[in-house]
């Protein structure tokens, strides 16, 4: 058995405007999913998924040829699991020329699913790292990035960006334009993240943006902008001025939500933050509910969000140096 664990991530900036070519900075940190890829001696796909409801749940199936396995458990949890884990392993074969090859598949994650801190970019790298070891081969880290953001582009329906993956793959902060994936000296930064217990569609947000976009020019503008507060930002993360940071995030947290992309708890958590006296507070990720990362050198916005309604966890999040990490 091979396994593999990767990050996941908060965006200072730059999310859904780096669908459309414009420049992202996610920042690693130090929450994991961890996959277990062995090899059977069948063709079939076995994925037990701890953390896709309480108790948990395994499924044996032939791959989604064979149509959806015969299991008693929610129709769009299953699908959900699916839809990445079966990508991943669609990679492990295409790269390793192994298209008959069977799984036992073992996910274990401290990431909240769908809260914007990039679990399915954890778990497509994890995946695809541990099943071509699993295999005898060893992707370089640019094409584990890379097949990984294939899986997301897939399962997104066609829409996504390389920003997670490539976060997840290299750690650390990360500026990603199109095709350009670059890692980026960061200081160290007082994240904070507030979780509203929710969950938002990415495939779903994607889209109701993208509509806008086609629909009208000032949407098309906005997302233009939000390019322009990740360039300021960019700078700004050079220089090392959390300040100018913490504005420009605020800015960037403005602009999703006249996208539509964020949501009535979103907005509590960014407030309570911001009347804590954190430097900025913006959603994370596709929004519609999850989590917010705000920068605040004191205790003040932890304390803040503990209380807030529509809060349901709150905790300082330490950047992730460390992307793929192999621990068997
Ligand atoms: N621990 C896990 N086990 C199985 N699948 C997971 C796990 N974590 C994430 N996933 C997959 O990733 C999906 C969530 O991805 P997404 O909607 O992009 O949100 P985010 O990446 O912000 O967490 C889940 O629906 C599931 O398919
Ligand atoms: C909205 C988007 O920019 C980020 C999605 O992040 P997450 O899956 O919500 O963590 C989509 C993408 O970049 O593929
Ligand atoms: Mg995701």
């Amino acid at each position: 058995m091979a396994v593999s664990s990767a990050p996941g991530k908060v965006y200072l900036f730059g999310e859904h405007a780096v669908v459309y070519g414009e420049p992202a900075v996610p920042c690693a940190i130090e929450v994991r999913a961890r996959v277990g890829v062995e090899q059977r001696a069948d063709s079939k796909l076995r994925i037990h998924a701890e953390d896709l409801s309480l108790d948990g749940f395994t499924v044996e199936y032939g791959g989604t040829a064979d149509g959806p396995p015969d299991v008693d458990v929610q129709e769009s949890l299953l699908t959900a699991a699916m839809g990445y884990v079966d990508g991943a392993i669609e990679q492990v074969r295409d790269v390793t020329g192994e298209d008959e090859v069977g799984f036992d598949v073992t996910i274990e994650s401290d990431i909240p699913l769908g809260a914007g801190l990039g679990s399915s970019a954890a778990v497509a790298v994890a995946a695809i790292d541990a099943g071509t070891r699993e295999l005898g081969t060893t992707l370089e880290t640019a094409e584990l990035a890379e097949r990984a953001y294939q899986t997301e582009y897939e399962v997104q329906g066609g829409q996504a960006s390389r920003a997670d993956t490539f976060c997840s793959a290299t750690g650390g902060a990360v500026r990603v334009e199109d095709a350009d994936c670059r890692s980026l000296e960061a200081p160290d930064l007082p994240i904070v993240v507030g979780f509203d217990g929710g969950a938002g569609d990415t495939g779903k947000l994607v889209a109701g943006v993208r509509d806008l976009r086609e629909e009208y020019e000032f949407a098309a503008d906005t997302v233009e902008s939000i390019g322009d507060i990740v360039r300021n930002g960019e700078e700004a993360l050079a220089a090392a001025d959390v300040e100018e940071l913490g504005r420009l995030m605020n800015f960037n947290h403005g602009l999703l939500s006249a996208l539509g992309v964020s949501s009535r708890s979103l907005d509590s958590m960014v407030w309570a933050a911001r009347n804590a006296g954190a430097h900025g507070a913006k959603l994370t990720g596709a929004g519609g509910g999850g989590c917010i990362v705000a920068l605040d050198p004191t205790d003040e916005t932890e304390t803040a969000l503990s209380y807030t309604p529509g809060c349901e966890d709150t905790f300082r999040a330490e950047l992730s140096e460390t992307g793929v990490e192999r621990l068997e």
